[in-house]
């Protein structure tokens, strides 16, 4: 199925622009998608043609070139992605042709055209706008907090619950009182004005004097980008500070002039050297030295190289890769960070990229390239410049940081991208259906399933060059999963934006089991699904188990403030969390022991086996599991020990 879906990609993705025509023409999506406009396709054929012309001489604000060009290189279906267009271009040119009775009630409400309007109370503010723009540690953060810290009232708005904890954390402790608002924790006081949040937990509906939004280049993000944008369009701040790339610059402002609002643009240099050395590690990890980071895009890359680089050092690595809770990350990152551990080498993946304090030496980059979700693409400059630049902070134990690569051959491409002063600004900023919209768009498709009405409003949207809409995969995958579920549809609407994905299996397991609780109104108690293993894993599959026990736990944590008479047991799911959290540490410490590690490598561990079989295994059911599991082995041994 998915490799279907890969191939239907690329036989909708034309090479270049000019063939563009000739793809619409052939597309089975634009044939089906005419006939329900009730349009003959003798009729549509010149328009399509006509439409092509218009994107490719640039002509139409709705459908700019450039994003076209953008999506080609992404490898998206064209064909859907240029349907929006059409279905405008029809109606702005030839609308006589269109007999489809609900189209224009459709057409009405999927016009994105103008979100700054979504959020009047904004609109009726006089708002400053400041971006602090610079590489990765400029001090850009570092200014804006100072502001933050000063006001008395504000919020911050980060990418990580890491980043939301770190910014409450340290303004509590300068004093300066600070609430937390993430997705699964709150922590607030009475006439405390400030919060630290993920930044789609910002509060907008509050005035404030001043709001932060970090990592604003993440505004074109394809997932989360909708967060961003929405926070830059409805702080209801007197001043709103974005910290971030100048990638951002142009955009930001293009979309501040659509709200008559000016940009203050600061701009920051590295506050510390960044050296590239003359060549690579000749593919050998015999130089790899305290303090060096080396950084890799696959799990199991991760663990392979920790092993490798452990056979030669007398030193320890820690690791940090983006599945490992933020928690255990920061927990890696302390004992890396700590010159007194014998964890003085680190290897990770693009994770290190945010979020963390990190006193690394040196980057060596072990791959310039990473799987996009459909192939292996070079890692973009941004991408190597935001990794890159985590070496050598300002006032840590050391000052100039360095770059390499383990192969030789890889040093030109870092080279390469450390060098380009401008890279690419960003295309345009992502938006995100709201329950409104979609409640609309149900009222006219009231036989349409919830997956289905996302599918309507990503092909029926119209939007501005500036804006694109993020992509729902997640949420259709997820509506899909739940759909058999009865549920109004705002409580649906709530889950299939749950952080959570479809395809993890335990997950998804309690992911269905949690919807139906919602459905029933039952109230939910943690423990009858997660119940964790008293000693930490022994292999690395077996601590993807706890990881993915994890995400059930903050799942249920997420739900607990959505639907907190459902999920009301949050003490013992927070108590939980701890608990995996240490299980996980723990975990990670075992995997350095040389004897665990030779049976995992070599795929024969117990743990793997375990793993094997756990997959048909409920989780209630792992210690019981785990107490068969050594009695056979006790078993075994008493076997053997009869045999000699
Ligand atoms: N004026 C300053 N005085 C003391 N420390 C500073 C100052 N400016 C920056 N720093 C410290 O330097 C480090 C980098 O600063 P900051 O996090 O603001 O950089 P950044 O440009 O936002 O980079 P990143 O994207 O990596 O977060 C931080 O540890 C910060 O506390």
């Amino acid at each position: 199925m998915e490799a279907e879906q890969k191939g239907n990609n690329l036989l909708n993705t034309p090479a270049n622009l000019s063939e563009i025509a000739r793809e619409l023409l052939s597309s089975e999506t634009i044939k089906r998608k005419c006939k329900d406009l009730g349009l003959q396709y003798a009729d549509a054929q010149p328009l399509i043609e006509e439409y092509a012309t218009a994107v490719r001489a640039d002509e139409l604000p709705y459908m700019r070139k450039s994003v076209v060009e953008d999506a080609m290189r992404d490898e998206k279906p064209i064909d859907r992605f240029l349907l929006p267009g059409l279905y405008q271009f029809i109606l702005d040119t030839k609308k006589d042709l269109v007999d489809a009775p609900n189209f224009r009630t459709l057409m009405t409400l999927s016009d994105l055209r103008t979100p700054s309007e979504w959020f009047p109370q904004a609109r009726a503010m006089k708002r400053k706008i400041i971006m602090h723009v610079g590489p990765t540690n400029s001090g850009k953060t570092y200014s804006a907090l100072k502001c933050f810290e000063k006001a008395e009232t504000g919020a911050y708005a980060g990418p990580l619950r890491l980043l939301a904890h770190d910014v409450y954390e340290k303004l509590n402790n300068n004093g300066a009182s600070c609430n937390l608002l993430t997705g699964e924790e709150r922590r607030e006081s009475d006439n405390v004005y400030k919060w630290s949040c993920t930044v789609e937990m910002t509060p907008l509906n509050r005035n404030l004097d001043i709001a932060v939004i970090d990592e604003i280049q993440m505004i074109s993000d394809e997932q989360r980008g909708w967060a961003w944008t929405n926070a830059l369009l409805g702080a209801c701040a007197k001043e709103v500070h974005l910290c971030g790339e100048a990638t951002a610059v142009p955009l930001v402002k293009r979309i501040c002039a659509l709200m008559g609002e000016e940009v203050t643009v600061h701009t920051y240099n590295r506050l510390t050297p960044l050296h590239i050395e003359v060549k690579g590690n000749g593919s050998s990890f015999s130089n790899i030295q305290p303090g060096d980071c080396v950084v890799t895009f696959s799990r199991k890359n991760i663990f392979a190289i920790r092993k490798k680089i452990e056979g030669f050092a007398t030193m320890k690595a820690a690791v940090i890769y983006g599945s490992l809770p933020p928690e255990t990350r920061a927990e890696q990152a302390k004992l890396f960070n700590d010159p007194n551990n014998n964890h003085r080498i680190l290897v990770a993946s693009d994770a290190i990229g945010m979020g963390l304090n990190l006193n690394i030496r040196r980057i060596v980059f072990e791959t310039v390239s990473k799987f996009n979700g459909k192939r292996t693409v070079p890692l973009t400059v941004s991408q190597i410049k935001q990794i890159a630049g985590r070496a050598g902070r300002f006032k840590t134990q050391y000052p100039i940081g360095t770059v390499s690569t383990l192969h030789n051959g890889d040093m030109a491409a870092v080279r390469r991208a450390l060098g380009v002063e401008n890279p690419p600004p960003l295309p345009s900023a992502g938006i995100h259906p709201s329950l409104e919209q979609i409640q609309s768009l149900a009222d006219e498709l009231p036989n349409e399933t919830f997956a289905g009405l996302l599918d309507q409003f990503e092909q029926l949207s119209r939007l501005d060059g500036d804006f694109f809409l993020c992509n729902l995969h997640q949420q259709k995958d997820i509506a899909n999963l739940i759909q058999s579920i009865e549920l109004s549809l705002s409580d649906r609407y709530t889950l299939v934006n749950a952080p959570a994905s479809a395809d993890e299996g335990i997950l998804s397991e309690a992911f269905v089991r949690f919807a139906t609780c919602v459905s029933t109104g039952e109230e939910c108690n943690l423990k009858d699904y997660v119940t964790l293993p008293h000693a930490p894993a022994q292999s690395s599959e077996l601590l993807k188990v706890l990881e993915a026990h994890h995400k059930v736990i903050l799942l249920y944590l997420w739900l607990s403030y959505r639907f907190p008479s459902i999920f009301s047991d949050s003490d013992t799911a927070s108590h939980l969390k701890r608990v995996c959290e240490d299980l996980i540490n723990s975990s990670l410490d075992k995997l350095h022991d040389p004897r665990v590690k030779q049976k995992v490598d070599s795929g024969k561990s117990w743990g793997k086996k375990q793993f094997e079989k756990r997959k048909t295994v409920n989780i209630n059911e792992w210690p019981s599991f785990l107490e068969k599991k050594k009695n056979k082995l006790l078993h075994k041994l008493e076997e053997r020990e009869s045999m000699t």
